[in-house]
Formats: structure tokens, sequence, C-alpha cells
């Protein structure tokens, strides 16, 4: 065996020329220390999964322990009645020796920020203290954290969890359930992807059994990040040994085993030290022939080194991850922070930067009329956008749907055309040409309310489109923000007036002057013929026995003629479709075959000033009106005596042909020129808002603001900004500057560690240990020659070995490497049992 005498009692202190094999984890996991110190002050810790080591097994299966000797000092509760009973995160974090070469280490919670335990059994009462103030005192379990950090030359920068023991039989204030809650609570920190877990299983206990194993494999199921601990190695049966445990042959595990010696109840008791543990550990299997070859996977100081090698590993892969969850997080802080902007003191400067947020205003406003917005919203129209779904679907498609005729009954036209008629009616065929003037203008009238709405609705999204104009650059100005919707609020009602008047303008210009000669216009000649169409296919469609009797006829359900008559009569000319109601009245069937043919004789001329024989009609309805009077005159033979005038007087009843033509004309008449109006309505109404409101407001803008509000005794008051807005500033830049700090930390990593250590795949090479970007793991747990060494692996013994085994030239101590002694290179799954 060939000890170095010179070398020191072996403690991690040893290990740090073990660690210098592999500098390269030591530039890494101290800027991983820094970020997770980094994140802290940013509070968000959580948001970034950083790798830890976590211990799970059973009660009392060594767990503590084996964290104690990786820490290098007593400070963990550890013992047969004390128990883990709060996940405990170690932030172990190497310090440098003072220049004296005196060493300080202590200990640091973070529910006692700035207090520094030097005295490690203080840390175990405060673990103990703090364990009892959440989970109680009397084995209750919680699963909020204890965070403590050590800080040690000693040590190597690794962050440890110390986890509650899976337990079966609840006691003291244990809840039934215990055994299930210790299971989700350890599955939450082992089933993180980036959690290394160390699988903790006495040599004592029946490795197939071991909860440790079970669970690492419900949540590692390939085994990438697991690694076996066997401790207890001391107490095993005389007779037997873990050689085949440690070697995997009983279930094999990617990462292998490390087994230990930790300190017994009866050493904790003697207040023996972890230094002479360690020594101790080191003559345990030094003395014990069985582990000779197993230098690598025997003892704590190997457990740190293989841990500290895979843990580089872990980082340097979640590195990128980071990096770039840093710099997404720098870029909305950087632009949060912009958007809080600067202070200005100076009035050049306040003028400055006034002018630059009315432009800015002026420009964005313009920006969303026209569409031209950056961040225009992609899941609903918004802007420009909205205006033209306001004119195209709401305004004009509003328009389409009305018919002029709606709200115009037959009766209502009927009394049009005899007040036209006037007191020459009896004689004289009156003009269609001037009810329908009065109707049509009627109708034109009516347009005048929804232009005006389609004008408001357009205010209405201006201001809106005002309202979201530079909201986080005036966040910090409310003052400037309040006048500003005030100047806004003003000129976009002022731009509604002139709106509006031009609206109204173009409603009484349409009313004004009704231009029968409009080529689209269905004309007179032509509306008379389509109403003799209407008439006759009408008349045609009725049943013979409706067509004899009048009355009946006349009085039938209107709709249930119309539906008769629709088939014939819808038909569209000129863009008109004729009204599918009209029908010759009950003195229309009469008189028609009486031989009127005047029908034929209709035309223009005498709906626009002709003349016609539409007196038989009147006359029939004259006559009615005064017969009733007629049949009292034997009572009085001397006086004639006038019936009183009713106060409201009704159209005549009589119906006539003509008259139900006079009505259909109308109607085609007011139709067609309707159509017409309303092209013209849809067609101006916008422009008429676009120029006066919309593009005036786009134009005008600017001047506006710097009219109302570019004073230079207003800047001092309106650049007031709120303080909250300059602890804002304050606390942004903070951030930002932590942010910076941890990028600029990331990207001080050695070119070297990225290139040569690339995160590690965990293919195993022939050696059966996991390769490191293309490099045995071997090579470099080789370098610690020191612990090989310790543990009697002389190169002369080592030789023999490598011989002993299959031929391969590989290390010694790894020549039994492959975990099932098959030499495979991968073990494909994690549990399979192999009976030995
Ligand atoms: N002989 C011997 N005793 C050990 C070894 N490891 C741990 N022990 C003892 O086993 C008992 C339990 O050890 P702990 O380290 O507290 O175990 P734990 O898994 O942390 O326990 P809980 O936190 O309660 O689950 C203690 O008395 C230790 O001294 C070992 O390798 N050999």
């Amino acid at each position: 065996m060939a000890e170095e005498p010179s070398s020191p009692s072996p403690s991690l202190s040893a290990q740090s020329s073990a660690s210098s094999a592999a500098p390269l984890g030591h530039s890494v996991i101290p800027i991983v220390n820094k970020l997770q110190d980094i994140f802290a002050q940013l509070g968000s810790q959580s948001t970034i999964e950083l790798p830890q080591v976590a211990v799970v097994g059973s009660q009392s299966s060594g767990k503590s322990s084996v964290l104690e000797s990786l820490v290098g000092r007593d400070f963990l509760p550890r013992g047969n009645e004390i128990c883990t009973r709060r996940p405990l995160v170690l932030q172990l974090l190497q310090t440098k020796r003072k220049p004296d070469g005196t060493e300080e280490e202590y200990g640091e919670f973070l529910h006692l920020p700035g207090k520094r335990f030097y005295d490690f059994s203080e840390i175990r009462r405060e673990i103990q203290a703090e364990t009892e103030r959440e989970a109680g005192g009397n084995k209750g379990v919680s699963d909020k954290q204890i965070r403590l950090k050590i800080f040690s030359p000693n040590v190597l920068d690794i962050t440890l969890v110390d986890l509650p023991g899976l337990t079966k039989v609840p006691v003291g204030d244990q809840p039934s359930d215990i055994e299930a809650r210790i299971r989700t609570m350890i599955m939450s920190y082992i089933k993180v992807q980036s959690c290394l877990i160390l699988a903790v299983t006495p040599a004592n206990s029946d490795l197939a059994n071991s909860d440790a194993l079970q669970m690492a494999g419900m949540a590692d199921p390939d085994g990438h990040r697991t690694i076996g601990i066997i401790t207890k190695l001391d107490i095993m049966d005389r007779g037997t040994d873990a050689r085949n445990l440690l070697l995997g042959k009983v279930i094999p595990l990617r990462l292998g085993y490390v087994g230990v010696v930790n300190r017994s109840q009866e050493d904790i008791m003697l207040n023996r030290s972890i230094k002479d543990a360690l020594v101790a550990e080191e003559n345990f299997f030094r003395s014990r022939p069985v582990y000779n070859g197993l230098a690598d996977r025997c003892g704590v100081p190997q457990l740190a080194k293989k841990l500290n090698q895979i843990l580089v590993q872990h980082i340097k892969a979640v590195l990128p991850g980071l990096k770039s969850r840093i710099s997404t997080a720098l870029v909305s802080v950087a632009k949060e922070h912009a958007s809080y902007g600067e202070l200005t003191e100076s009035k050049a400067g306040q003028g400055a930067l006034l002018l630059n947020i009315l432009s800015k205003y002026s420009d964005a406003f313009s920006s969303m009329v026209e569409g031209k917005n950056e961040e225009m919203s992609t899941s609903e129209l918004s802007g420009g956008a909205r205006i033209h779904y306001i004119f195209q679907s709401i305004f004009v498609k509003s328009l389409e749907e009305v018919d002029p005729c709606e709200d115009l009954t037959d009766d209502d036209i009927r009394t049009a055309i005899q007040n036209a008629t006037g007191p020459k009616s009896a004689l004289f065929v009156p003009e269609v040409g001037v009810p329908f003037e009065v109707l049509i203008r009627r109708q034109i009238a009516r347009l005048l309310d929804p232009s005006i709405q389609c004008a408001r609705f357009i205010y209405d999204e201006l201001m809106k489109i005002s309202h979201r104009c530079l909201v986080n650059e005036l966040q910090r100005f409310p003052v400037l923000r309040k006048r500003m919707d005030e100047v806004i609020g003003n000129f976009l009602r002022e731009g509604l007036e002139p709106s509006e008047t031009m609206i109204g303008h173009i409603i009484e210009m349409e009313m004004d002057y009704i231009n029968t000669s409009h080529p689209n216009f269905v004309g007179g000649s032509k509306a008379v013929e389509l109403a003799m169409q209407q008439i006759k296919s009408s008349r045609v469609s009725l049943p013979l026995s409706r067509q004899k009797d009048g009355i009946e006829t006349d009085k039938a359900p209107t709709s249930e003629r119309s539906v008769k008559s629709r088939g014939i009569l819808a038909r569209q000319v000129n863009g008109i479709v004729p009204d599918q109601g009209v029908r010759p009245s009950a003195d229309a069937e009469k008189v028609a075959p009486s031989g009127n043919s005047g029908g034929s004789s209709w035309g223009i001329s005498s709906i626009f000033g002709g003349s016609d024989s539409r007196t038989s009609a009147k006359e029939i309805s004259t006559n009615k009106a005064y017969n009733e009077p007629v049949h009292n005159t034997e009572l009085a033979m001397s006086m004639i005596h006038l019936r009183e005038p009713p106060t409201i007087l009704r159209p005549s009843e009589s119906h006539s042909e003509q008259e139900a033509i006079e009505i259909a004309v109308t109607k085609l008449l007011l139709r067609s020129y309707y159509d017409i109006v309303r092209k013209n309505i849809e067609d101006s109404i916008p422009k008429a808002i676009m120029h006066f409101l919309v593009n005036h407001t786009k134009r005008e803008l600017h001047n506006v603001f710097i009219k109302k509000l570019y004073r230079e005794n207003l800047f001092e008051e309106m650049l007031q900004e709120p303080d909250e807005i300059a602890m804002k500033r304050k606390r942004t830049r903070e951030t930002l500057r932590v942010l910076q700090q941890a990028f600029r930390t990331l990207d001080e990593l050695p070119l070297e560690a990225e290139t040569i250590e690339k995160g590690y795949s965990v293919g195993a090479d022939r050696t059966g240990l996991p390769r490191i970007h293309g490099l045995s793991t071997s090579s470099m747990y080789m370098t610690s020659g020191s612990s090989g060494d310790s543990f009697g692996a002389s190169p002369n013994h080592t030789k023999s070995r490598k011989s002993s085994h299959s031929g391969e030239l590989q290390p010694p101590f790894y020549a039994n490497a492959d975990s099932n002694g098959s030499g495979r290179p991968h073990i494909p799954s994690l549990y399979p049992t192999l009976d030995m």
C-alpha cells in the first residue's frame, strides 16, 4: 500500500489538489453560485433551475452523514432519534484561504441574513430550532426549505439538498399519510431535470428494496443523474461485502455507485471528528482487500470529486438556457427602464423632451389610423381598420338594408297623392311627381341620423386610438397625459362639428334638388310600364273567386296576397325590386274591366306634369263621400244641412286601378331614386368624416399640441413625474445592473470551458463510465492519482489488475467498471435486477 507519508490527514481539503485536476469545474461553479446569488437578489430564484444535488433515502440511511462528510464539518442534526424534517438547501462555497494561511469557515442562513455562524454546532442548533419553528417539536415534517450557505476553503462548490428520510409508520405529530407526503416532497426536488440524485442505501439492507433507488428510478428513469451511495459498509454482516453492489452487479446504475463509511452513532457520541472519520474511512478501505481496485468508487473524497465533475457538466448543459433567459429578462427590463426615461432638469432638455413626446404621439396617432403601427394587434381589428369597419360594415351595410317604402303604407302614398292634388283634384289628374318628391325627401331626411351617428362612432374610435398612443412613455407624466387627453378631446370634438355640419349639408343638398334626370333614375315611363306589369301579373295570379268578390279580395290579408304574387312580381329592374305587395284595389278591379284603357295611356307626361283620366276614380270617391248625407234628404226637405267636416280627413276609400298604379309607380320611383341617394350618401359621408375629422386630426394634431402645450412656463408642471415612477426607475436600474452583471458573468466563462466540456453525454465508453464530451470521465477521475493511491492502488498494482481483466488497456481501478462485468458499454435500463 503506497501511502503518502507527507500528505495531511485526508479531509475534503485534500480535494483541493484533486479539484485542481479539473479546473474547469471550478471556473464554472462559482459563476453559477454567483448567478444564484444574483437571482436571489432579483427575487426570482425559482425561475432558474440551478443544478443541485439532493440526497434521498429511507430514514437513518445516513443521508445527513454523507452530506456532512462532503462538507467536512459537523453541523447537521443527526442520530437515531433526530431526523431531517425540513428540506435543507445547503450551498457550499469555496472561499480563499487567508494570506496568512489561516482559514475561515462559517455558515449563513437565509432566514438570518448577515449573521455568520463560525461555530458549527451552533449551526446545528439553529437548524434544529428552525425546523421546530416550522414543523413543531414532535416529529412533524414541513416542506418549507431551510437555506444555508457554508463558506469554506475546504469545500467543493456544490449545492446540496438534505431531504427528510422516507418513513412508513407515522410517529409523533406525523399525519397518517406521512409516507405519501414525504414522497411527494422528495419527488418535487428530484424530478427537476437539473437535480442530481444521491440515492443513499445502507449496505446492511437489501438493495433491491431500496426506497432511494426506487424513487430515483421514478424521477430519473434513464439514470442520467442518479449516483448510488452505499453507506454503512463497516457494519455489514461478517463475511459479506459490497463489492458487487459497488460494481453495479446487483442493480446497475449508469453513473455508478460510491461506497462510504460514515461515523457510527458511537463515533458521534464520542465526538469523533469528521477528519478522523475520513481517516478511518480511508483505513477501512485500505484494510479491506476486497475493495482494492475500486478506489474510484470508495470513500467520501471520491464521491465529492465525482459529484463535482458531473455537476460541472450539468451546469454546462443549462448555461445556454440560462443565458437566453437572462438576455430575455435583460431586454424587457431594459425596455421598462427606458420607458421611465431619464430625469431632465434643464429647460432646453425639458423642451426637447416635450417636443419629442408631442411629435411621437402625433406620429403614433397617424400610424394607428393608417395601420402602420408596429404594435398592431393580430388578434383583433384596431385603429384604421376599425374606422373602415364602421364605414363599410356598419354604416354602408345598415343603409343597404333600408327599404325606403318600408314604413310607407299604400294609404300614406294615397294620402300624399291626394294632398298633392289639392282642390282641383276632382277635375284634373294629379302629378305623381309632387307626392314622390315629398316622400323621397322624407326618406332622404332619414339618412341624416345614421350619418351623424357614423361620425360619432368615428369620433369615439379616434378617442380610443388617442388613449392607446404612447401609453408606456406617458406613464411617467400623468399631468402631461391628462393635458394631452384634454387637448385631443377638445380638438376631436371641434373636428366633429364641421363634419356634422358637412353631413347636414350633404343631406340637405340631396333633399333640396331631386334630380329626376339622373341617368340611373328609373324615370316615369319606365316606372309606369313596370307598375302596369305588376298590376297585370298580380291580377293574373289572383284566384278567380277573389276577382269576383271584390270586397273580400280587398280585405284579404296582405301577407297572403303578397306571398302569392311574390313569385311573379319579384323582378328586379334597374336595381329596383318592385313592390311585391302591390295589388289592385277592389274598386280598381271593378273599374278596370269597364273599359278604361287609360292604363295604356299612362306615361311620363302624366306623372311629371301631364294630364290623364284619373277623374273616374276620383269621382267615385267623391261621390261616395257625399252619398251619406244624401240618405237623410227626406228629413231635411226644407233646408239642406251640411254634415260637419270631420276634424281629421282620411283619403278617399275608393281604390281605382289608376290609384293602384299610382301607388306602384310612386314606390318604384321612390326605390329607384332612394338607391341613387343612398349610393351618394354611402360615398360622401365617409369622405366628409375622413376629411373633416380623421385626416384633419392627423394633419393638425401636432400643431395643436404645440400651440396648446409647448409653453416654457408649463414645462415644469407638465413633466412632473410621480414618486412611484422615480422608484420604479431606480428599481429597474438596479435590476438591470444585476442582470447585466449576470450576463457578463456568463460571458466571462472561459472559452475553453465551452469547447472542452460541452455537457456530459452519459453514453458510457468502454470503461463503462460516463463520457464527457468525448473524454472518458475515467481520465478525469484518474487525475486524482492521490485518491487512487490513497487506497493503495500503486501503479504496479494497477498494472497487474489491468492485465488481470479482459486484457483491455484501461485504468485498473476501472477494470471492473462495467457494471455487470460483461464489458457492455451501455446499461439500457436502470434497475433490472441482476442476480449474481
Ligand atoms: N456505522 C455506521 N453508522 C452510520 C453510517 N452512516 C450513518 N450512520 C449512523 O446512522 C444513523 C443515521 O444517520 P443519519 O446520517 O442521521 O441518517 P439520515 O438518513 O440523515 O437520517 P434521517 O435524516 O433521519 O432520515 C446515525 O446514528 C449515524 O451515525 C455508516 O456508514 N456507518
